[in-house]
């Protein structure tokens, strides 16, 4: 159900707002769930956004411009540092910086023979205390706890906010829960408060400043997330060839994209046996796709080997990484075409069955990765190349 919008009162407020967090805490829902719509790409897999999306949302007489950005963490390879620097950039452009956590239950401390050292209660994510402790000194910061549909006992939640209050004197703390959109306006209310005066920015239609081809990418990562596990969505990147719009009415957007994964093993789990994986990723994201462009999309997916492209800065500027999305690729060696045909429609409904189930829903995470969360076993730094 559409969010009733608040009355607009007072002068016009305008800014922009970077949601910033360690990876995984709900950022990409939150912004979802202020804009009421599936913008930004989620899933159950840590460091699922890459680079800062901006989202537009007009909320009485305020707009924010809010960007949702990739998840703080510890980098590991150069994508993971143009991550982060993307999160960071963010923060430093920011009139106001929304936090966001998680409440999750953090492991205990325990005694060498095993017994629990404090009860088992709700602290701040120690990788919080890393990040806070230099975020933004000079600016409103508020604090959004996330996911407190977890939380069976809610008296668990008092505690937990006063500890982070101990941290940082935040200018506002919300407990929401993004997924269920408990709480997203009182989050809006408190960030117009912050906000400074000033005229729009944006149309009131204006959603976000990326073209159709970004998100066409995006999408299909996203299904590549939902399909696969351990390291292939980390190695996986996507980049469109070519974005062809209709010449007529009625005829379909015609996308060519290349996914790129590092080694052949993960080109051979991405096809699946006869191809079922990347039909079954295709026709999930075309679907999408039309979603997003309201008509018919035709999408052929293809899958190259690009040795160790998270290393490659080169790589990575061609990826879109660390400026606006673009770029063409060589050497595409395997092609699937999921389009909108009778054929298609029959294989849509039974991808669509396995389609729905809620991988999100689980609410794992996932133990393989290949660049760490700011977890309990972290000395409290980032690695030493890594400016704060
Ligand atoms: N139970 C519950 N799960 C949530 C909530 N918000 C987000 N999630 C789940 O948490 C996971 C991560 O959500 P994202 O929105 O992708 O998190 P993120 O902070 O953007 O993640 P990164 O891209 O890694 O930075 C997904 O499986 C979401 O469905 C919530 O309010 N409650």
């Amino acid at each position: 159900m559409p969010r009733p919008a608040p009355e607009a009162s007072g002068p016009s407020r305008s800014g922009t707002v970077a949601l910033i967090g360690r990876p995984n805490v709900g950022k990409s829902t939150l912004l979802n769930a202020a804009l009421q719509q599936p913008l930004s790409i989620v899933s159950k897999t840590p460091q699922t956004t890459r680079d800062a999306l901006l989202g537009v949302v007009h909320h009485g007489s305020a707009e924010l411009a809010l960007l949702d950005t990739p998840g703080l963490h510890r980098p590991r390879t150069q994508l993971g540092r143009v991550m982060n620097e993307a999160a960071r950039d963010a923060a430093r452009r920011a009139d106001v910086v929304v936090f966001v956590t998680d409440v999750s239950p953090r492991p205990v401390k325990r005694k060498e023979d095993g017994t629990p050292i404090e009860p088992r209660s709700l602290l701040p994510h120690p990788g919080d205390l890393v990040l806070l402790s230099d975020l933004a000194p000079d600016r409103p910061v508020l604090l959004v706890v996330n996911k407190v549909d977890v939380l069976r006992d809610k008296r668990h939640l008092l505690p937990l906010l006063e500890a982070y209050g101990k941290v940082r004197n935040f200018d506002a703390v919300v407990p929401v829960s993004a997924q269920r959109e408990d709480g997203i306006t009182l989050v809006l209310d408190e960030i117009a408060r912050f906000l400074p005066e000033g005229p729009f920015r944006y149309g009131v239609d204006d959603v976000t400043d990326k073209p159709a081809r970004y998100f066409a990418a995006e999408y299909v990562r996203e299904q590549i997330l939902r399909a696969t596990q351990d390291e292939v969505p980390h190695a996986a990147a996507v980049s469109i060839d070519r974005y062809t719009e209709p010449r007529a009415p009625g005829q379909a957007v015609q996308i060519d994209a290349t996914i790129h994964v590092e080694r052949q093993g993960q080109k051979r789990i991405l096809i699946g046996t006869a191809g079922a994986m990347m039909k079954r990723i295709g026709i999930a994201a075309r679907e999408r796709i039309e979603e997003l462009v309201g008509g018919k999309v035709v999408l052929r997916l293809w899958v190259a080997v690009t040795p160790d492209w998270r290393e490659s800065l080169p790589r990575l500027e061609e990826l879109g990484y660390g400026r606006a999305r673009g770029g063409a690729t060589d050497a595409a060696e395997y092609m699937i075409v999921a389009e909108r045909d009778a054929e298609a429609d029959e294989a849509d409904g039974e991808a669509d069955d396995e389609g729905d189930e809620d991988l999100d829903a689980e609410g794992e995470e996932d133990e393989d990765l290949d660049e760490e969360d700011l977890d309990d076993d972290d000395e409290g730094k980032l690695d030493e190349d890594e400016e704060k």
